[in-house]
């Protein structure tokens, strides 16, 4: 166990048993509590047995040697560990770093058998590239061949279409692949899932969908983008999950050991193991994260003095631009070259980065010319004019590592001129076994989502310097994580509410300009000493929409945290992100309330999420999630589809007072007004949740009263929510990295 997840334990401990009490909020059930009842009942209700198709995580743990050195939990490995990637065998997966792993089709463990590092993360198990020679793997389509999605309140969905692929219900998947449901069992009898055939490189890389088709047939070797999240949930795995939540009765199979080589066509029996492929993401650029580079960290000259008394004096309202920047002609005119430069590529990556559409809507007025495009020194990207000086002798390094992971090391600065804090993240280095291309790429497509996004609830990116072989991102500091907080545990209702909807805001935002996030974690939220929250970490961003276009481009690869994970993620080679964002912001607001995750990860294999999947009026999770709402009733043409309309045909619990199965039994444990809107947005089906314009007509989040940010002649000020104030921590524990590190030299 990892000494940061012992302390949050002890801290658990010593909290006592209670969450949140406040007046409205009903006392969060524990899932320890959750899973002993539902278990006691699950014998004396009509579910009935499960058909698991993987083996246990449990067994897992056990068969799998995790090395001397400090161990997590259980709990902890499973959240962290159990990716479910691509079914099935014989797939390349690529992870976010583009490395490309191949599951066996066994369960195993490529992340379950790989040695655990020192803060738990697995290492990766990534293996050259080798071609999909699943010939025997059944193709799965994407979720969108098999609901339409063109659904009735699609004017509501950013007027985009579906994908091309339209297919009726009755075409679906479900009936093609997994036959009829019967209607008189309630239970989740299984989850027919095969090998999905990832085809395609990440649409983040690619400007038109006919250059991603040309990528795809280019690249089919390369299959696939899966890519696991260096889940700082982490600490919340053990804090959260319950030691006595049980994993299913037939998880006890043996785990056979991983091979990152070798293929193994899958089987297209429902009883499939679901292959662990490995934890790609994040242990290998956490590793890399702390090489010694002798580059960022070593330019700058240690700042002796505090970090935290400039912060307090740094965190008023940022510029706003209204514009946002032509990503396209940016990398054209600079970072391209500069890059090209840097990392010794010929050709510009311009060719290869999305362009959300707002982007080529806006007008530029918030930049001047200098300040991207043409560059002084070593700046890519500056919102200042102040470029000419190299960024060494424009910023000092002050204070201790924010954080690292999959992406990079994040790192507290001062800036010389006014003493200003800001973070800096440093993008990793290429791995050897990446090519230059790739890796450009992924950094690319990072750095100009940050420069393109300009919102009071996204991270502001000041300016990306290229500095001594390494890039620079300089963002507005947040003081606080939003996972330390809530760790804090003594954020109020109203408080939770205010983070809640800045969150909501913040995914508006990024959805009505085709992106969406696909990270979206509590771990991925900052705060700042205003109490305004900050989307962060668009590594795993995704355009869904490009400009004049009504297509969607859907989505691949299993990307983001496991216990965040929408169930569609899980089973679709490609799928919408935009309910798959909805999703993580529901079970982010469930962690803030009930202060642990709902289950580890959105599979039949966690029996909280086969319990909430179960007691349905339909027994396939598969059926469950391909569902559609109902078409708009003849007589009822003129009344615009509502949400209850399309509860109809949601997921909707056999028996709704039964609290121990279904969506209640998530939605019974938290605040009484919250539970229509937070049951909409964890449907299992993507086309029936809602979408965050619908949230946000929600009548209890119009009336949440969240701090904001409003223009006040040329600056911004501040409005606080009346109903609240924000829970601030000390500075050595509002962020992970110093809560590790508390952790450790307490443990010493
Ligand atoms: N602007 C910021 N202000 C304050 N802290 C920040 C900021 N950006 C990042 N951090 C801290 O650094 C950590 C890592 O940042 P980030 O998530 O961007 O890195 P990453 O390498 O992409 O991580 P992940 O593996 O989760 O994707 C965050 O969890 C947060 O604690």
């Amino acid at each position: 166990m990892s000494s940061l997840t012992r302390l949050l334990q002890e801290k658990r401990k010593n909290e006592g048993s209670d969450g949140l009490s406040k007046k409205g909020t009903p006392t969060p059930l524990r899932l320890a509590e959750i899973d002993r009842d539902s278990t006691a009942q699950n014998s004396q209700t009509s579910i009935t047995t499960v058909t698991q198709i993987d083996s246990g995580e449990e067994s897992s743990e056990a068969g799998t040697s995790f090395g001397a050195g400090p161990h997590f939990s259980s709990s902890f490995l499973n959240v962290n560990s159990a990716h479910t990637a691509a079914y099935g065998s014989s797939i390349p997966v690529r992870d976010r770093n583009g490395s490309i792993h191949i599951d066996t089709g066994n369960l195993s463990g490529a992340s379950y058998g790989s040695p655990i590092g020192q803060n738990g993360r697995s290492v990766r198990s990534s293996g050259p590239v080798t071609p999909n020679t699943g010939g025997g793997a059944r193709q799965i389509p994407s979720l969108s061949s098999s609901i339409p999605y063109s659904v009735p309140n699609s004017n509501k969905d950013n007027g985009l279409g579906s994908s091309g692929s339209n297919s009726s219900f009755s075409s679906s998947w479900l009936e093609t692949y997994g036959g009829g449901i019967p209607s008189n069992v309630s239970a989740i009898d299984s989850n027919v899932i095969s090998s999905p055939k990832v085809d395609s490189v990440e649409p983040r890389f690619v400007i038109s969908k006919q250059k991603l088709q040309k990528s795809s047939l280019d690249n089919s070797s390369q299959a696939g983008g899966l890519s696991r999240s260096n889940s700082l949930s982490s600490q919340f795995g053990n804090l959260f999950f319950s030691k006595n939540s049980k994993e299913s009765p037939s998880m006890n199979g043996s785990i056979t050991p991983t091979t990152t080589s070798g293929v193994k066509p899958s089987s297209s029996s429902s009883a499939t193991a679901i292959p662990k492929p490995g934890r790609a993401r994040q242990s290998s650029l956490y590793i890399s994260s702390r090489q010694p580079s002798g580059s960022f960290s070593d330019t700058f000259a240690e700042s002796p003095s505090s970090t935290h008394e400039s912060v307090l004096t740094q965190s008023g309202p940022k510029s706003r631009h209204s514009s946002v920047v032509n990503i396209k002609s940016f990398f054209k005119k600079g970072s391209g070259a500069n890059l090209s430069g840097a990392n010794g590529l010929t050709g510009s990556p311009s060719t290869n980065v999305a362009v959300p559409y707002a982007s080529q809507t806006s007008n530029n007025s918030g930049f001047t010319p200098g300040s991207y495009g043409s560059f002084n020194g070593d700046t890519i990207y500056s919102h200042t004019n102040d470029t000419s000086l190299p960024f060494s002798k424009r910023y000092v390094r002050t204070g201790d590592d924010l954080g690292a992971g999959a992406g990079g090391s994040v790192k507290l600065v001062k800036r010389i001129v006014d003493n200003k804090v800001f973070a800096v993240k440093e993008f990793r280095a290429k791995f050897d076994h990446e090519n230059k291309r790739e890796y450009v790429k992924k950094i690319t497509s990072e750095y100009c989502i940050g420069t393109t996004l300009r919102h009071q609830n996204i991270i502001e990116t000041i300016e990306i310097v290229y500095d001594n072989n390494r890039i620079l991102q300089v963002m507005e500091y947040c003081e606080y994580d939003l996972f330390a907080i809530v760790m804090s545990n003594k954020m109020s209702y109203e408080e939770i509410c205010c983070c809640f909807k800045q969150i909501l805001k913040g995914v508006q935002y990024l959805h009505g300009i085709g992106l969406a996030h696909r990270d979206l974690k509590l771990d991925n939220c900052v705060i700042n000493e205003n109490g305004i929250v900050k989307l962060i970490d668009f590594g795993a961003a995704v355009v869904f929409s490009y400009p004049f276009s009504k297509n969607l481009v859907e989505a691949s690869g299993i990307v983001g945290s496991d216990p965040y994970l929408a169930p569609e993620v899980c089973i679709f080679s490609k799928y919408d992100p935009r309910p798959v964002d909805i999703w993580s912001v529901a079970i982010i607001f469930a962690c803030m309330i009930l202060k642990k995750f709902p289950w580890k990860i959105p599979k039949l294999r966690d029996n909280s999420f086969k319990l909430f999947c179960s007691g349905r009026d339909c027994d396939s999770l598969s059926a469950l999630v391909t569902r559609a709402p109902d078409p708009p009733s003849y007589d009822n043409l003129d009344t615009p589809t509502t949400p209850n309309s399309k509860d109809k045909s949601a997921n909707n619990a056999a028996d709704p007072n039964n609290t121990t199965i279904g969506p209640q039994r998530l939605c019974h444990s938290l605040p009484e007004e919250s539970q229509d809107i937070l049951r909409r947005m964890v449907e299992l089906a993507p086309a029936c949740r809602a979408n965050i314009d619908e949230i946000m007509e929600d009548p209890w989040i119009v009336g949440i009263d969240a701090c904001r940010m409003v223009e006040d002649g040329l600056t911004f000020k501040l409005v606080p929510g009346a109903d609240h104030t924000h829970t601030k921590v000390d500075q050595s524990e509002a962020h992970i990295a110093g809560l590790e590190k508390k952790k450790k030299k307490q443990n010493k």
